[in-house]
């Protein structure tokens, strides 16, 4: 039995994940698969509830008029045990919902992370912060499915139980709660719509505002030098007034549904004791039935409040389930079909007629280029700003596929690679070489088993960074914040290229490695480079010439065009010669 729910959560899951022919009901399948087996039977709580009904109406029908204490001790001790029962059952339930949400945690949690990081960079869409925010959503799904309203849904049949046992007893007085039943409804469906509206535009506000959020945090420090706070100040104002405006429509509209329905209880109570007392005066209904039938009336519309609440909270769920999914049917990174893996790359790299442009850009940023790079060649890619030497890096990366033309690997389109095998092969430092949360260690390996504190220290030595961690007191343990903070530019540059160089990879993408460093430090660096790479492919992006004494041959770009490419002293010679009058 525990099997074949394991293996329906797994399925039920897998097809979420999978993002294939997802719908609402898969979500709300999956949640039963999580804790509709598990909770125990609401249903039985809820004939708890009926038991207690009709011990009150054997008690005033029965004990009282012929004072049968042996029969009251009876009777209350069954009820006592009923109510211990449903004691253990409610905890139960409420244990089963907490265990059902950290397992939607962790499972929903991990995919779509999974799935964040193989996302194809051309096709991410909107702000970091906006992608921060959408992942806060699986918060809105997990509270959804994790919370004792949808627990509810379970006890909707049971009002018809409840209400057949209260037409059994009091034959018309049922009509009562009866009619409020579609009377609920009723507002609920007409409060949908607008719910449904507010709570697109809310949790498009929302995203908006957490846009903000992230950019402030993270350059704070540029954001006070360069005195951009009031303008930011200024966009964080609006989007939380924008936001609080629809988050506080949407929850008046859901309140009226609430509220009504727990109207609508107290009505039902109230209706069944006035409509009751004339069936008495028939002689068609005990005293004990009216009682009875009072309880049961309140019990069956409890459920339909919290339906209500359910109604207004799906509706929140069904947009972050949307924008979830949206991002979970984003192909992944790497080919449809099979993968090639690229154990130990020769180091060649051969562009074909390449161009690229970037999404939603208007210019190519490579406009049908072609090279190719030997094995072990140490090539220097210059050009002015823009001039499209990172994307170069990126598309030999395979971060981004090629518009036209092709990019090779060992005579292999990128695209047809493994995209962590292709990456594998290379020791990259990108411009913004941005260090992780963590310990400078930690930062070099990245939990590679291969790299152990030998080839550590090693890289360190080459890197430059021994030189400087030898004067700080905890050394490579040393935490840092986010992105480095911590460490000054050229120190993060020197931990970047520690990195890169670390397991000694074929291919070696160099882009603007020592912008942050000083000359000296930078010489030293140069002539450690010389016999680190020797043998290796290099491809170097660089604005500062002391860096060209590590390759032997210069492509320059243009525009993203190439207009020139030989030995490097020849095409420096040309770039230094002074132009004709
Ligand atoms: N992520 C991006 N989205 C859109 N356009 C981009 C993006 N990155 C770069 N570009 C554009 O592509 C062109 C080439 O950029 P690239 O980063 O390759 O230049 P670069 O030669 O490395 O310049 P720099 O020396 O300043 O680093 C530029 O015109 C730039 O505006």
């Amino acid at each position: 039995m525990m099997a074949q729910q394991q293996s329906h959560r797994g399925r039920a899951l897998g097809t979420i994940a999978a993002g294939g022919a997802v719908q609402p009901f898969h979500l709300l399948r999956w949640a039963f698969a999580q804790k509709g087996a598990d909770i125990g039977q609401p249903f039985e709580a809820a004939l708890f509830a009926l038991a207690s009904a009709l011990f009150t109406m054997t008690v005033y029908d029965r004990v009282v008029p012929n004072n049968a204490i042996a029969s009251l001790i009876a009777l209350s001790i069954g009820l006592a045990i009923i109510i211990l029962f449903d004691f253990v059952l409610k905890l139960l339930r409420a244990y089963f919902i907490d265990h059902a949400g950290a397992q939607i945690d962790r499972e929903m949690g991990e995919e779509v992370f999974e799935r964040l990081l193989a996302m194809r960079l051309e096709l991410k869409k909107g702000s970091t912060g906006a992608l921060t925010g959408l992942m806060r959503e699986l918060e809105t799904l997990r509270d959804f499915f994790a919370s004792a309203t949808i627990a509810a849904i379970v006890d909707v049949p049971f009002l018809f139980v409840t209400l057949t046992v209260v037409a059994l007893i009091g034959g018309p007085v049922v009509l009562v709660p009866a009619l409020m039943v579609p009377l609920v409804v009723l507002i609920g469906w007409l409060t949908h719509p607008a719910l449904e509206r507010l709570s697109a535009r809310s949790m498009g506000e929302g995203l908006l505002k957490q846009s903000v959020l992230v950019e402030a945090i993270g350059s704070l420090e540029t954001l006070k030098a360069s005195g951009a706070g009031p303008l930011l100040a200024g966009r964080w104002s609006q989007a939380v007034g924008q936001h609080s405006d629809s988050l506080l429509r949407q929850r008046l509209i859901a309140s009226i549904g609430v509220t009504f329905a727990g109207s609508a209880a107290m009505l039902a109570y109230a209706g069944v004791v006035v409509v009751g007392v004339t069936r008495i005066a028939e002689n068609a209904l005990t005293m004990g039935g009216l009682i009875a039938c009072s309880i049961l009336a309140g019990r069956a519309i409890a459920p339909l409040g919290q339906i209500a609440q359910l109604l207004s909270r799906l509706t929140a769920t069904r947009t972050a389930y949307w924008q979830i999914r949206e991002l979970m049917e984003l192909p992944p990174e790497g080919p449809a079909e099979e993968a090639l893996s690229l154990a130990r790359s020769s180091g060649k790299i051969e562009a074909r007629n390449l161009s690229f442009r970037y999404p939603g850009a208007t210019e190519k940023a490579l406009d049908g280029i072609s090279f190719t790079i030997q094995p072990g060649e140490h090539v220097a890619l210059l050009g002015r700003v823009g001039s499209g030497k990172s994307t170069i890096a990126r598309l030999i990366l395979g971060l981004y596929p090629p518009e036209d033309g092709l990019i090779m690997v060992d005579g292999t389109d990128v695209r047809q690679f493994d995209p962590a095998s292709l990456r594998g092969n290379f020791g990259a430092v990108m411009q913004d070489g941005a260090l992780l949360t963590g310990s400078v260690r930690e930062n070099v390996s990245l939990g590679r088993e291969a790299i152990d504190d030998d080839e550590m220290l090693r890289v360190c030595g080459i890197s430059g960074t021994h030189q400087f961690l030898g004067q700080i007191a905890n050394g490579y343990d040393l935490k840092l914040a986010d992105r480095g903070e911590g460490l000054s530019g050229g120190q993060r540059q020197s931990i970047a290229i520690a990195r890169a160089l670390a397991g000694s990879p074929q291919i070696v993408v160099f882009d603007e490695p020592t912008s942050a460093m000083d000359a000296h430090t930078e010489t030293g660096l140069i002539q450690r480079l010389q016999d680190e790479l020797k043998g290796r492919t290099l491809v170097l992006i660089t604005h500062r010439p002391p860096l060209l004494e590590l390759v032997d041959r210069i492509i320059l770009l243009d525009k993203g065009k190439i207009i020139a490419d030989g030995p490097r002293d020849a095409v420096l010679k040309q770039i230094t010669r002074p132009k004709a009058a």
